[in-house]
């Protein structure tokens, strides 16, 4: 696993879009072989979407041959609804990018027919032969997508029953607890795993103990995101409040490694992808 363990939260929105940039730039897509780019939503990737649109606006990158799948979207809620997942893509990334319409996929909220769009969503993905790189995020209590404590690593798109913690933790979007859903749609672990790359993102101190399990805890269902110590790619982007339940030689390790000096600016013109291939 890369660890890298940044000191503050816009670093990490700057490093993830920087290595989006890079990995897109490097894979030179073209309409009969796209990148295949996996989306997360949230509070914190709202800034790397924000990176991602300001490199675009630069001239330095296109997804006009870049195909996405998002990574879960709430039962019960119209792609038009200001909570949907669906919705909040479109205001803080796609509108704003030469994106086009039809290489976005998203999971359909109000589908009727739960099993086979799920199942569409994973015939979907393997037709382009697999995602070359998944963003996420991570809950509070460990989970990837929505693979809350207790899902199995072995699990594919799927509906999933929201845990309270996820609904409280959410609903500083909605008005009110109630109109949190609780359900919701979402890739498995195992669909996260057979991404060629994996990069979580985490910011603040309510991710540190996630991080703590992710790194140096053991495989484990109750914190899905410890799935990521089976992959061979995966890569974990974090500030220093997320890095506060990691033991001092962790941290110190995987700073090392990363040359990240607090004292000194960090180089975000170099080509961020090359350490992953050494790996
Ligand atoms: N399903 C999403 C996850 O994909 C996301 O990682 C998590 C953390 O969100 P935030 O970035 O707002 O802390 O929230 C939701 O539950």
């Amino acid at each position: 696993m890369r660890l890298i363990p940044l000191i503050h939260e816009d670093q990490v929105a700057h490093w993830s879009a920087k290595y989006i940039v890079d990995m897109i730039n490097k894979f030179n897509p073209s309409a009969d072989r796209p990148f295949v780019l996996g989306l997360p939503t949230g509070g914190t990737p709202v800034q790397t979407y924000k990176y991602l649109i300001e490199y675009y606006r630069q001239g330095k990158v296109s997804f006009k041959h870049v195909l996405t799948f998002n990574m879960d979207e709430y039962l019960g809620l119209a792609p038009d609804h200001p909570q949907s997942y669906s919705y909040f893509m479109h205001e803080n990334l796609f509108n704003h990018i030469d994106i086009p319409a039809e290489n976005i996929n998203l999971l359909d909220g109000l589908t009727t027919d739960i099993n086979a769009t799920c199942q569409a969503y994973e015939d979907k993905i393997k037709s382009y032969g697999g995602i070359d790189l998944f963003l996420g995020g991570v809950g509070v209590d460990g989970h990837i997508a929505f693979n809350e404590p207790g899902s199995s690593l072995s699990s594919r798109t799927r509906l999933k029953t929201l845990t309270q913690q996820t609904r409280i933790a959410n609903s500083r979007f909605f008005t009110n607890l109630d109109e949190v859903p609780k359900y919701a749609l979402t890739v498995g672990v195992a669909t996260l795993l057979d991404s060629k790359r994996i990069m979580i993102l985490a910011t603040g101190i309510n991710k540190a103990q996630a991080i703590k399990q992710a790194v140096e805890g053991s495989v484990n269902h109750l914190w899905t995101i410890s799935a990521l110590q089976m992959h061979k790619h995966a890569m974990i982007v974090c500030d220093e409040n997320a890095c506060n339940e990691l033991t001092l030689k962790t941290f110190k390790y995987f700073r090392e490694i990363e040359h990240i000096d607090p004292q000194q600016e960090y180089d975000f013109t170099k080509d961020l992808t090359v350490f992953a291939e050494c790996l």
